[in-house]
This record gives C-alpha cells, structure tokens and sequence, in this order.
C-alpha cells in the first residue's frame, strides 16, 4: 500500500475553506469537486493508456488512449457522491459504480448497505472516492469488496485521513496493489473517530444530517 499527500497551495486553500465550519453546502459541494479534480490529476498518474494512431490537421501521429477495459469510479454513498463529478470531469469515459456504506456511530462497524457493481472485475482498475479515511474500517471493506471481484489495482481518493486509519490500513493491506491519495493527513481521531481538526460529518455539510 502506497500513501500520496498531495502537497499544493491550491489544495492546502481549498481545504482550509472546507474546513470552515461556516462554509455553507453550496460552497462545500463546490469545493469538494474542484479539491477531487486536483486530487484526481495525482491519482490517475498510473492509469493505463496505449498508444493510439490519429490524424491531425496537418499530419498523422501517435497519441495517448485509454486501454480497454477503462476504469471503474466508485463512490462510496452518501459522502463519496460529493466526489463524482469531479472525477468524471477529468476522466469522462470512465464507468461508474456504486457502494453505499455506513459507519456505525456506536460500534464504529462499517455496514454496506447498497452495491451496485460489475460481477467481474478481474483486471480492472478501480478509483474508490471517499472524503473521510478516519478508522479505515470503511475503506478496508470496500477494498477488499472490490480485490474479491478481481480487481487488478485500487486508489483511493480521500480529502482527509487520521493517521491512525492509515496505520490500520497499512497493517492490513501492506502487499496489497492499493494507493490512498489524500490533501492532508491529519492529527488524529478524537474520542468519537472523528478526524481532527477534520471537516466534521462530511456526508452532514454535504447534504444536510441524515435521518
Ligand atoms: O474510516 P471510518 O471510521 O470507517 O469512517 C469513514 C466513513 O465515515 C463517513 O461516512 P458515514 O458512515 O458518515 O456515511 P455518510 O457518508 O452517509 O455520512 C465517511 O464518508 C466514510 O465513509
Ligand atoms: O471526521 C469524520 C469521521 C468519519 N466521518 C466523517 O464524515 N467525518
Ligand atoms: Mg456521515
């Protein structure tokens, strides 16, 4: 497992405004799209393409396509939908699944809870979207959902992580193909897991608190 905090002012800014707790839910949907499309540019660094022969106005040349099968999105429900778009804005052609997870307040158990994914993903590379890494329990269900359906590589894309979510990730999925990129690492959970200084529930400031 690899670990990428992206280091950049435009992150650091953007981060700094979500992290408001007077930022309203326009603004925080806003922002989250605008930080995934900055993550995503690091994320996709791997992502496999081929070479392809095409025709410009003035001559023929050799571009960049991606391979077939493309990859695979998956939003994690509710937070990671605040996520799609701008990781579809940057790789239009991919496909896009859906898990819907939730993390028990009291047990801190992640539940899945909705799963709309290919049967087969055997050789295909996945981008999990998900803001908040805080115990991992919730990625490390969902990474290892997605390795159990064959697939070849998983990158995770967070805005925060607790350092003690990684650490428990890491324990886990050490020789696993897995890459969490991430806008800050932060300093730890407090007694409720949550991330500190964090954003708060991100799933709340982006659709308003569940029922
Ligand atoms: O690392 P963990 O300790 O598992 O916590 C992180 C999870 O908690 C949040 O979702 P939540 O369960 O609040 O669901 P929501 O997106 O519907 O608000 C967040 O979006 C992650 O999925
Ligand atoms: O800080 C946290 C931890 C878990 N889930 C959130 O939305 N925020
Ligand atoms: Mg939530």
């Amino acid at each position: 497992m690899r670990v990428l905090e992206v280091d950049h002012p435009l992150v650091a800014h953007k981060l700094t405004v979500l992290r408001d707790r007077n930022t309203p839910s326009p603004v925080f949907r806003q922002l989250t799209e605008e930080l995934v499309t900055l993550l995503a540019y690091e994320a996709t660094r791997e992502v496999r393409t081929e070479p392809v022969e095409i025709e410009t106005p003035v001559t023929r040349t050799v571009g960049t396509a991606f391979t077939k099968p493309t990859p695979l999105v998956v939003p994690i429900l509710r937070a990671g939908l605040g996520m799609l778009e701008g990781m579809t804005k940057l790789v239009p052609t991919a496909e896009v699944g859906f898990l819907g997870m939730a993390r028990n307040e009291e047990t801190l158990e992640a539940i899945t809870y909705a799963e709309r994914l290919p049967a087969d993903l055997t050789g295909r590379q996945v981008f999990v979207l998900d803001p908040m890494l805080a115990t991992g329990g919730t990625l490390r269900e969902a990474v290892k959902f997605l390795f159990a359906r064959g697939a070849s590589d998983v990158t995770c894309i967070c805005l925060l992580a607790a350092p003690e979510g990684l650490q428990a990730l890491q324990s886990e999925l050490a020789e696993a193909n897995v890459t969490i990129v991430v806008a800050s690492i932060d300093e730890r959970l407090n007694e409720k897991a949550y991330i500190v200084p964090g954003l708060g529930d991100a799933g709340d400031r982006l659709y308003g608190v569940a029922g």
